[in-house]
């Protein structure tokens, strides 16, 4: 859930507001006062469980463990080189934050690397941060290396450990095993295998698991 532009009321007046611009999917989350590298720019309160969406944010390896922030950090775009972390890695909830990666200063857009916490994203898309690593297309870590997730400076353990798991896989990119629902090349990433909670992307089982019976 997103505030509008009729009904914002600013969750964090003094740390960070939405500028709303027209246009689908346009709007950001401003830095308003400068932030050090490794400061905390909120705590992430709030939260409310929630199924996966294009507004969530993963918190955990589990088919629930989606949150919807309801805050204005919902706002706050990706990056393929971010300035904020989302880091909801604690086993105590009350320390789940935002922080920033390197000094913000006030007026910056806040972004963070959607991959470091989203496995599978619901609604990928084409990237326009344009910075030099850009990735191109954001559709979460299912598709992407683990030295391309840890250059970003945050990225969460249950992402580090499902790259890894994936990574494992004697089946792994050897192409024996193809999910059949994803024969069809334009099959979106969107089915988990149901022995290990991954996802199939692209045509290719990036879980590397036996293709479950259908
Ligand atoms: C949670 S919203 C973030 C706020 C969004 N900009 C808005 O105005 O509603 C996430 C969506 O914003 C867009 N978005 C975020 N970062 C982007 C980026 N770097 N390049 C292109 N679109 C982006 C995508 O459509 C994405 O699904």
């Amino acid at each position: 859930m997103k505030p509008t532009q009729e009904s914002y009321t600013p969750s964090h007046p003094g740390l960070f507001a939405v500028a709303f611009k027209p246009g689908a999917f346009s709007s950001a989350c401003i830095a308003q006062k400068d932030f050090k590298a490794g400061e905390t720019i909120a705590r992430l309160e709030g939260l409310t469980v929630s199924p996966r969406s294009y507004t969530t944010v993963q918190c955990g390896p589990g088919p629930e463990d989606h949150i919807e922030l309801n805050s204005d950090l919902v706002y706050v775009n990706h990056s393929c080189e971010p300035n904020v972390a989302f880091d909801l890695s604690s086993p105590d909830r009350t320390q789940w934050h935002a922080r920033a990666l390197k000094p913000i200063h006030s007026g910056e857009p806040l972004t963070f690397f959607y991959p470091s916490t989203e496995w599978h994203m619901d609604q990928p898309f084409d990237c326009t941060c344009g910075t030099p690593s850009c990735l191109g297309k954001v559709q979460g870590a299912a598709f992407l290396k683990l030295d391309e997730l840890t250059a970003r400076g945050f990225v969460s353990p249950w992402i580090v450990d499902a790259v890894k798991q994936r990574d494992a896989s004697p089946l792994a990119n050897s192409g024996a095993a193809v999910h059949p629902a994803l024969q069809n090349p334009t099959a979106k990433a969107t089915t988990d295998c149901e022995s290990c909670g991954l996802g199939y992307a692209g045509g290719a089982n990036v879980c590397g698991c036996r293709p479950p019976a259908y």
